[in-house]
C-alpha cells in the first residue's frame, strides 16, 4: 500500500487545434508523465482538452477546483497571439495571485529559448487549490517543473515544482513527496515530515 496522502490533479491542454483534433494532443500525455514520476503520493487525473476559449478555461478551472483538486496544471495559450487567453482565464477565477511561478518559469525557460519572455504565465490560489499555467510546448512542461540541471544532474535554476509541496502544505492541502532525482521539494525544516519509504 503507498503510504502517502492520495492527490486529485487537474490537468488543462489548452489547445484549438489539439482539441479539434488537428494534431494529437501531446500537452495531457506529457504532463501525467512528469507529474507520475516526480511524486510519490497516489496520484487520480483529472484531465481536460479544452480551445482557446477564456469562458470555457474558466468554466473547467472552477469545475476542477469544486470536484476537489489540490493543484491544477494548464498547459497552452500563454503567448501574445490574439487568441492566448489563459492568463486572463485563470486570473478571473483567482482569490490570490501567485507571481513567483511565473516569474521563476521565464527564468528558466530562458536559458531555453529568448521568446521565453513571450509567455505570460500566471499562477493563483483558489479555495484550496493551487492553478499553474505553464506554456503549451510539450517540452516546455517538464523544463518549467524541473528546472535546469548541470550534466551531474544537480540543479543551476530551481524548478517551479520544488515550491509546490509547501505551498500545498500551506493552503490545507496533501503533503506532497517528491523523487528527488527529478525534482527535489524545498520545506522549511520544521514543515518536513519523517520519511515514509
Ligand atoms: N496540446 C498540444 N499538443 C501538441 N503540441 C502543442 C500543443 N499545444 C501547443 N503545441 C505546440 O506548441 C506551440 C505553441 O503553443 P501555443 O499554445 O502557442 O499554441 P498555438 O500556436 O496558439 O496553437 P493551438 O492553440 O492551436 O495549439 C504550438 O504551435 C504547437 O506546435
Ligand atoms: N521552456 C520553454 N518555455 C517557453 C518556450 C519553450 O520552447 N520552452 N516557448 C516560448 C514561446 S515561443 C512562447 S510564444 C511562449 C507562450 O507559449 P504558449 O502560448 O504556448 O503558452 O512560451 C515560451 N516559453
Amino acid at each position: 500500500m503507498n503510504a502517502h496522502d492520495p492527490i486529485t490533479i487537474g490537468i488543462v491542454s489548452i489547445s484549438d487545434r489539439a482539441s479539434s483534433g488537428t494534431y494529437e494532443d501531446k500537452g495531457l500525455p506529457a504532463l501525467q508523465e512528469w507529474l507520475g514520476k516526480a511524486l510519490k503520493n497516489p496520484i487520480s487525473f483529472e484531465p481536460r482538452l479544452i480551445p482557446d476559449e477564456q469562458a470555457t478555461i474558466s468554466r473547467t478551472l472552477i469545475e476542477l477546483v469544486d470536484a476537489g483538486c489540490a493543484l491544477v496544471l494548464t498547459t497552452g495559450g500563454t503567448g501574445p497571439a490574439v487568441r492566448d487567453v489563459t492568463p486572463e482565464a485563470t486570473l478571473a477565477v483567482a482569490d490570490k495571485e501567485m507571481p513567483g511561478f511565473g516569474e521563476q518559469m521565464r527564468q528558466i525557460s530562458l536559458a531555453f529559448v529568448p521568446t521565453a519572455i513571450l509567455s505570460r504565465q500566471v499562477a493563483v490560489i483558489r479555495g484550496q487549490c493551487l492553478i499553474i499555467n505553464l506554456p503549451g510546448q510539450p517540452k516546455a512542461i517538464a523544463e518549467t517543473l524541473e528546472g535546469l540541471k548541470d550534466n551531474a544532474g544537480n540543479p543551476q535554476v530551481h524548478g517551479i515544482f520544488a515550491a509546490v509541496p509547501y505551498c500545498i502544505d500551506l493552503i490545507g492541502g496533501p503533503y506532497l513527496e517528491t523523487n528527488d532525482a527529478v525534482c527535489k521539494a524545498f520545506r522549511p525544516k520544521n514543515a518536513v515530515r519523517p520519511a515514509r519509504d
